[in-house]
């Protein structure tokens, strides 16, 4: 019998870059690997569909290991049903190893989902494009800022189209309906497959010297409690703040000749920092107190996705700019660690390994 061995890699993400809330989003080198072994000769059958998984990171003991709970497997098991396959095959082998920390604003769940839809299309052989994966994607997180970044890699603005009543139904669908908690699916959309084309997307440029300083607090900020502290409405005056600022951010960041201060005014935000601010003590001294005046070499400071993670774009002064961050952190009772990354140009990509 012929045994299948194959790596799933996806990188982490930074969503938003200050006023692009749920439009932009950047892969960055820290990568979730996902490695698949099937040995229709060996014996899986104590979990409900047929994986061994085993998993390596952050927070390990809250990751659970049985396939219909585990996020990257629950997803794969999505996919699979909605085209016709109830598990995975017998004697399938998931390790996952995972650097990506979690709840802290890094897309660690969006690289989840990826990495969970890329498994299930590399297993049932569907080759679906990563356009069609990304509908997938969408059906279970709903924005597509993360998803996008982690998918294709590199800077990436998204929008989600305007859908039928129909298909907009099925898209806001409760996630159990998608991700069901145990392993007897009932409801219809459990089984069908998502809409087409979901979200539209497209990959800007960006400036090569511009690298991601990402401090990481020691505490996690689920995305949904996150997402709860944002207002249902904004005045005409915040929005226009924010869409003046994303139009001048997206080629910004491209410009051969790096324009520090331009980049630090357009990453300003008032549609999701300052609500935020309550769930992350210290973080509006952070957001304030760095400038391209006071540190050389930034170009700009916001919240990495829903938090905690501070995100700087700088050129130069890399530990002088992470370290008053820390301090600030520190003032505030919080300690940190950091991470200086560079942009994942590529996006997911499946490796085999025979
Ligand atoms: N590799 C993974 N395997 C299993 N579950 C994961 C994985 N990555 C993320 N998750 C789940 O997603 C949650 C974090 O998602 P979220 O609150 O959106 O934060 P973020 O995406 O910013 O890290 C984790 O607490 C965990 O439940
Ligand atoms: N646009 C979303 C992005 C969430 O990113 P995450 O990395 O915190 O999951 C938001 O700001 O809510």
């Amino acid at each position: 019998m012929t045994v299948k061995q194959f790596q799933v890699k996806v990188p982490a993400s930074s969503a938003n870059i200050g006023p692009g809330f749920d439009v932009l989003g950047i892969g960055l080198q820290l990568y979730l690997t996902i490695t698949v072994t099937i040995d229709p000769s060996k014996d899986t059958s104590s979990d409900p569909h047929n994986v061994k998984l085993t998993y390596e990171g952050d927070l390990e003991h809250k990751v659970p290991l049985s396939s219909d709970k585990n996020l990257v497997t629950s997803t794969a098991l999505y996919i699979l049903r909605a085209n016709g396959i109830t598990s995975f095959p017998k004697g399938t082998f998931i390790h996952v190893n995972n650097p990506i920390p979690l709840g802290r604003g890094l897309g660690s769940s969006a690289s989840a989902i990826v990495g969970g839809i890329m498994l299930g299309n590399e297993i049932g052989e569907f080759k679906f494009s990563k356009n069609r994966l990304l509908d997938y994607c969408l059906l279970i997180e709903r924005h597509p800022d993360n998803i996008a970044a982690a998918m294709l890699g590199g800077f990436v603005g998204s929008y989600l189209n305007e859908l039928s009543p129909e298909d907009d139904d099925h898209i806001n669908v409760p996630l159990e309906y998608v991700l069901p908690k145990d392993s007897t699916p009932k409801d219809k959309y459990l089984s069908i497959p998502p809409p087409q084309e979901i979200g539209e997307y497209v990959q800007y440029n960006w400036n090569h010297q511009v690298k991601c300083i990402t401090i990481i607090p020691n505490f996690e900020v689920s995305t949904d409690d996150a997402r709860g502290v944002l207002p249902p409405n904004y005045t005409r005056k915040d929005i226009v703040y924010n869409l003046q600022r994303l139009a001048v951010l997206t080629t910004a960041l491209t410009q051969e000749k790096v324009n520090h201060n331009l980049i630090y005014q357009a990453m300003k935000d008032k549609i999701h920092q300052p609500y935020r601010a309550g769930l992350i003590p210290g973080l509006t001294k952070v957001l304030s107190s760095l400038t391209p005046d006071s540190h050389p070499g930034l170009c700009g400071i916001c919240l990495s996705g829903a938090g905690p993670t501070i995100l700087c774009l700088a050129t130069s002064n890399f530990d002088s700019i992470a370290e008053s961050v820390i301090d600030i952190f520190k003032a505030a009772g919080v300690e940190c660690s950091w991470k200086l990354l560079d942009l994942a140009y590529d996006g997911a990509v499946v490796e085999q390994q025979n």
